[in-house]
């Protein structure tokens, strides 16, 4: 855990809700009809490309006003309201940062621009932060692509938020770099803090939040638990290649089985196509178990997140 996980833990607990919130660019409907709360602790706000999870977390810092509803911090409008940008950060999802500059004279310009009393103060603690003391002064464009993130949620957390906003906050870490970040997330959420973080990756939601919202197409598609959403998701008809020691035997006693509607002997393996992806897991190693044949692989062959989220909206 990191550092930050001892220091006291933050009073001013957040709430940001949206109320029949759209947003509308022209002709393209980007969000439409969304109603949420979000409160202190980590929450993911899942959505493929384009499902309008930018456009979201811009409303809620205030970039952009709601074409109709309300999008409020504590109850007051987002929109043209600087008492809300106090409270709040946003990592943006651009990976926009002054090479030349350093970590400590990007974060500390941050620390300037918000006016805060001591500037420097402000930028040594967000850098202790998210760990970054060691390089603060090389230059950005030396650093590692998660260096430069956690440079930029520096830059964001300089005025100590109690919102803060991340736009993709994972894309193009390696593991390593991941849970790094993972780990400070969950540090500041264990503050009290209210962190919301926009993901096209159910992975990441799964391991760093328990709440979460799906959008899809500009709707808000499922909300709550993440145990909620994934049940929502596995029980739901599924495809599974699989091989085994004996296939054709494993395909005939599968054909038995209630969860299953239909096997198909393939040169890679079995096809099955289960109604329910936690019944039919459970009973799977079971007749493997008691037909002695041996399972090597077992693989999901429709997992894809776009899957995923077309059976959500239709649910
Ligand atoms: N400035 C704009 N002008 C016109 N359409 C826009 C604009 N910004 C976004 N859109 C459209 O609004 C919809 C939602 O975009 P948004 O960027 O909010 O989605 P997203 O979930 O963040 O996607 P991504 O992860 O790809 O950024 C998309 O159809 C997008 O093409």
């Amino acid at each position: 855990m990191t550092a930050i996980a001892t220091e006291p833990a933050k009073t001013n607990m957040s709430t940001v809700e949206l109320a029949g919130v759209s947003h509308w660019y022209g002709n393209v409907v980007a969000v439409n009809d969304v109603t949420l709360t979000i409160g202190p602790g980590v929450t993911g706000l899942l959505g493929p490309n384009g499902a309008g999870k930018t456009t979201v977390l811009h409303m809620m810092a205030g970039f952009l006003p709601p074409s109709q509803g309300t999008v409020t911090v504590n109850g007051r409008p987002s929109w043209r309201n600087p008492d809300v940008y106090k409270d709040l950060g946003l990592v943006t999802e651009r990976e926009s940062v002054p090479g030349f500059l350093t970590a400590w004279e990007f974060v500390l310009a941050s620390a300037k621009l918000h006016g805060l009393p001591d500037p420097a103060a402000a930028a040594a603690k967000a850098i202790g932060i998210v760990e970054m003391n060691d390089a603060k002064d090389r230059r950005i464009s030396t650093y590692s692509k998660g260096m430069r993130q956690r440079t930029r949620v520096a830059a964001a957390l300089v005025h100590d938020p109690a919102v803060l906003l991340l736009d993709e906050p994972f894309n193009g870490m390696d593991p390593r770099q991941r849970l790094h970040m993972m780990d400070l997330l969950h540090g500041m959420a264990s503050q009290g803090r209210t962190i919301l973080f926009s993901s096209h990756i159910l992975e990441e939601v799964e391991q760093l939040s328990g709440t979460v919202q799906v959008i899809v197409a500009g709707r808000l598609a499922a909300s709550g638990d993440y145990r909620h959403i994934r049940r929502l998701m596995t029980n739901r008809p599924h495809v599974f290649m699989i091989q085994s020691s004996d296939n054709r035997k494993l395909g005939a006693v599968l054909m038995e089985l209630d969860s299953v509607s239909g096997v198909e002997l393939e040169p890679t393996g079995l096809q099955v196509r289960a109604n329910d992806y936690g019944t039919f897991t459970r009973a799977l190693s079971k007749v493997a178990r008691d037909k002695d044949i041996r399972l090597t692989a077992v693989m999901p062959s429709d997992e894809s997140l776009e899957n995923v989220f077309s059976y959500l909206v239709a649910s």
